[in-house]
């Protein structure tokens, strides 16, 4: 496939480099056009996070730059760019994780159902936009522990095993694991396999019921068979959460993202759906981004 217009474009700047102009790239990415985990048409989308001009910096130095976007309930949005651009920043700030780096400080809004979120108490902003990082992470304990512990958490006197078995159950059904799960449940989390793990992670992120799923590079350290279980896992959850997932993996951002937010040094460059950003980008760096130019 080609691009509709391929101009000369300057040629993004290196560390310590002039831009060089250079003939724009001018074939779309070749995985333009192959096979995507979203099986019909996205659910109706419904709006539940709103990132109004958003700027974040470490000391003086300026990692998110006046970024907005929507962020809705229905669709999985990938944030992509080069290392550094400022996508973990962006995604940690979603439940204010950034303001534990001491250094960090932030202008602007986010708001979460209408709700500025600098209003919320940080605990309980964070069960309804909870987090999986790019290591699973579970605790060390049983696989009903890791999941039972988020809803021991939350409720108001200890409840019984008994009680939270079908809330357990619940979530590990979420996260497609029950069923590998279901014969012992008191197994080791530690024991199962990283793939395993990392769903384990989401389902204990689920039991919370967030209304906001961010997924830090969920898959870099897993194998490809445990990659396409959690890409079709993912495209499952966004028709119950927000799904947002930062990836370097622009082909997986391919198959699963609807929409796309592409960053270079901090801005936002260009926010659309995936066929746009991926088959006829608008900005010239989105374009040479996405075609392998840089990054
Ligand atoms: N805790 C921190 N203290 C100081 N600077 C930081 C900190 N975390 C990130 N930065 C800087 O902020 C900028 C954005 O970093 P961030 O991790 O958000 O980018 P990224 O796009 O997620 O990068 P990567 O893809 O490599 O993970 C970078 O210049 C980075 O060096």
């Amino acid at each position: 496939m080609r691009f509709a217009t391929p101009p000369p474009v300057r040629r993004l700047p290196l560390a310590g480099e002039e831009a060089v102009t250079v003939a724009a790239p001018a074939e779309a990415p070749s995985f333009v056009g192959a096979p995507r985990r979203r099986v019909g048409p996205a659910p109706l989308a419904v709006d539940r996070m709103h990132v109004e001009q958003l700027s974040v910096a470490y000391g003086r130095k300026l990692a998110v730059d006046a970024v907005s976007m929507p962020i809705r309930q229905g669709e999985v949005l990938a944030l992509i760019g080069p290392s550094g651009c400022g996508k973990t920043t962006l995604l940690r700030s979603l439940n204010r994780l950034t303001e534990l780096t001491k250094t960090a400080s932030m202008k602007g809004r986010i708001a979460l159902d209408g709700t500025d979120i600098a209003t919320l108490e940080p605990t309980a902003l964070r069960r309804r936009v909870t987090m999986v990082f790019q290591q699973p992470n579970p605790f060390p304990m049983s696989v009903f522990d890791n999941v039972a512990y988020v809803l021991r958490e939350q409720a108001s006197r200890r409840p019984r095993k008994r009680e939270l078995r079908s809330a357990v159950q619940s979530a590990l059904e979420r996260a497609g694991l029950w069923e590998e799960v279901a014969g012992d449940l008191s197994h080791p989390a530690l024991r199962l396999s990283g793939g395993q793990q990392q769903r384990l992670c989401i389902a204990r992120a689920l039991a919370a019921d967030p209304e906001v799923l961010l997924l830090d590079e969920p898959c870099s350290a897993l194998d490809p068979q445990s990659t396409q279980v959690i890409e079709e896992l993912i495209v499952t959850l966004r028709e119950q959460v927000a799904v947002v997932i930062v990836t370097h993996n622009l082909q997986q951002a391919y198959r699963i993202a609807d929409y796309v937010a592409f960053m270079y040094l901090g801005e936002l460059v260009e926010y659309g759906p995936a066929d746009q950003v991926f088959g006829a980008p608008r900005q010239v760096r989105t374009q040479e981004y996405v075609s392998g130019g840089f990054g």
